[in-house]
């Protein structure tokens, strides 16, 4: 008997079909990952679990019995809890309360919560004290709260969607321990995901959702993460390139189609420095930071929480402020810090952070790319060639939508980002930018379209700076990474000349030996 027997679902919002005819069964213990590309209607499926939003058609089962939960509530009083992405939890709770926010146990004493919580985060390996306020705990550790929260009620299926979008290898790693325990007390895991290698690396089986339907299902050591990106898009899929690779061989090709053309390599960065940072500094986090950046060039940043990563690039976009011995921007010597500046560099910087798009979530995808109201376009001939751009973009971005009057709001997850990213990279992208994990969240295509993004903007003299957690998108995106350690830049790797997969191993690796030092 499966844990969950899913027959002939079907959704759809207003005329766009998402879900079309979906099947699938899992089973007790059985770890599933779930893939499809941004709007494929993966959320939408773990929505309808997860008692958020009713299915127009179809039957689920859990456990033989019947399954249409009427709530959230009714789903994880059924059994059935989800885990999402960007977890926003009340910062005044201790963690305690927040385990047991929404369950029957939460009126309790602070002292009954706090042991019965203690028992729950050893369950997921979480050593922190249970009185702990949430808001001092790093955000991405609120996913792993959220999954306690989930063990907090009789929990048979747990689904976990897009939570490794934001970690660290080492804390994708204590993700998947704790999936694996799940797994070993019986309980059923729906693994939603775009980082296909890790998927990979934990679930039984994985699903592939195209076209409303589930269109591959298929135990995971039958696949490797070329073939199921290609699955994922039905389409041939070109393995990334490095940005500088004149000498690295012709990318394989995994065929489902016809065979495409790997992409050009691009051509070096310029030898003019745009931006050169001497010693920089941040008082209690980063001290004796260089950086230099070239016109046209990409580097990275990346180390774990408390490396000074984050400081080094809140300092760069004027969110803290910093001193530095000297400062080289836009041809201007400055000295940060110093009587007559005041501390603060302001680089352009884009977080793919839902609150902070500061994009209006009721405004029309068109209003949202061109940023003018209708009224102000008098000129018929302007007003076409505006919507037409429009049109590009959303082809171009594969935005999943019937309509460019369509709400930004009603987009899935990583649709609203390459939106927010088109607009941003349009209206801010100049000489010197910071882009805090552009391709968080996007599926393989959209990753490759923000890297031509990327291409074409350094063609034209932007120079970036990405800040990631994720080895796999600093191998594809930049020319050089710096590996952030004890508030210092302890190693640069020159992307120069080696695959995507040899960097991302490379990168991997300085960032588990900078932190053990
Ligand atoms: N409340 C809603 N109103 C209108 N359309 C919606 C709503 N919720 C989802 N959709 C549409 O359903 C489709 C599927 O969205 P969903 O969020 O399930 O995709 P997804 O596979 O999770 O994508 P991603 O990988 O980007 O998170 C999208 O085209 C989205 O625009």
């Amino acid at each position: 008997m499966p844990l969950l027997q899913v027959e002939h679902l079907t959704k759809s919002f207003g005329a766009r079909r998402v879900l079309r005819d979906v099947t699938f069964s899992l089973a007790e213990g059985e770890v599933v990952g779930l893939v499809g590309t941004n709007g494929a209607g993966k959320s939408t499926l773990g929505d309808i679990l997860a008692g958020g939003t009713a299915a127009d058609g179809g039957t689920m089962t859990l456990l033989d019995h019947p399954y249409a939960p009427l709530s959230a509530h009714d789903a994880r009083h059924l059994g059935v809890g989800v885990v999402e992405q960007l977890v926003r939890i009340d910062p005044g709770l201790t963690v305690a309360q927040a385990v047991f926010r929404g369950t029957a146990q939460a009126g309790r004493p602070q002292a009954e919560l706090r042991r019965q919580a203690q028992v729950l985060l050893a369950e997921v390996a979480l050593e922190v004290d249970p009185d702990t306020l949430v808001g001092e705990l790093p955000h991405f550790v609120h996913g792993v709260v959220e999954i306690a929260r989930v063990l907090a009620e009789d929990t048979r299926l747990v689904v976990l969607d897009e939570v490794s979008a934001a970690l660290l290898p080492v804390e994708v790693e204590g993700l998947h321990a704790v999936t694996g325990r799940l797994s070993r007390q019986g309980r059923g895991v729906l693994y939603i995901s775009h980082r296909l290698p890790e998927m990979l690396a934990v679930v039984d089986r994985v699903l592939v959702l195209r076209d409303g339907r589930i269109a591959l299902d298929s135990p995971a050591d039958a696949l490797d993460p070329v073939r199921l990106a290609a699955e994922t898009v039905g389409e041939p899929v070109v393995s990334p390139a490095p940005r500088r690779s004149p000498a690295a061989p012709a990318a394989p090709v995994v065929a489902v189609e016809a065979p495409v053309v790997s992409p050009a390599p691009r051509p070096a960065p310029a030898e003019e420095v745009v931006l050169e940072v001497r010693n920089l500094r941040v008082p209690g986090a980063v001290s004796g930071v260089d950086l230099l950046v070239r016109r046209g060039e990409v580097i990275g940043l990346t180390g774990h929480r408390g490396s000074g990563v984050g400081e080094i690039a809140e300092a760069l976009s004027g969110e803290l402020p910093a001193i530095t011995d000297e400062l080289l921007l836009h041809g201007e010597h400055r000295s940060l810090g110093s009587p007559d500046d005041d501390g603060t560099l302001r680089l352009p910087a884009y977080r793919p952070d839902e609150d902070a798009y500061g994009v209006d979530p009721g405004e029309t995808i068109a209003r949202t790319l061109t940023q003018e109201r209708w009224g102000a376009l008098t000129d018929l001939r302007k007003e076409i060639a505006t919507l037409r751009g429009v049109i590009r973009t959303v082809h171009q971005m594969d935005v999943k939508t019937l309509s460019i009057r369509t709400m930004f709001g009603a987009l899935s997850g990583g649709d609203q980002h390459k939106i927010a990213l088109a607009r941003w990279m349009a209206t801010s992208a100049r000489d010197v930018v910071v882009l805090h994990e552009p391709t968080r969240g996007l599926d393989v295509r959209a990753r490759q379209q923000v890297r031509r993004m990327l291409d074409d903007a350094t063609a034209q003299g932007t120079s970036v700076v990405v800040v990631s957690v994720d080895p796999d998108e600093l191998a594809e995106c930049c020319d050089r990474v710096g590996i952030v350690s004890d508030g210092r830049v302890a190693r640069w790797i020159d992307t120069d000349g080696l695959s995507v997969d040899a960097l991302r191993d490379r990168i991997t690796e300085a960032t588990a030996t900078a932190s053990a030092a």
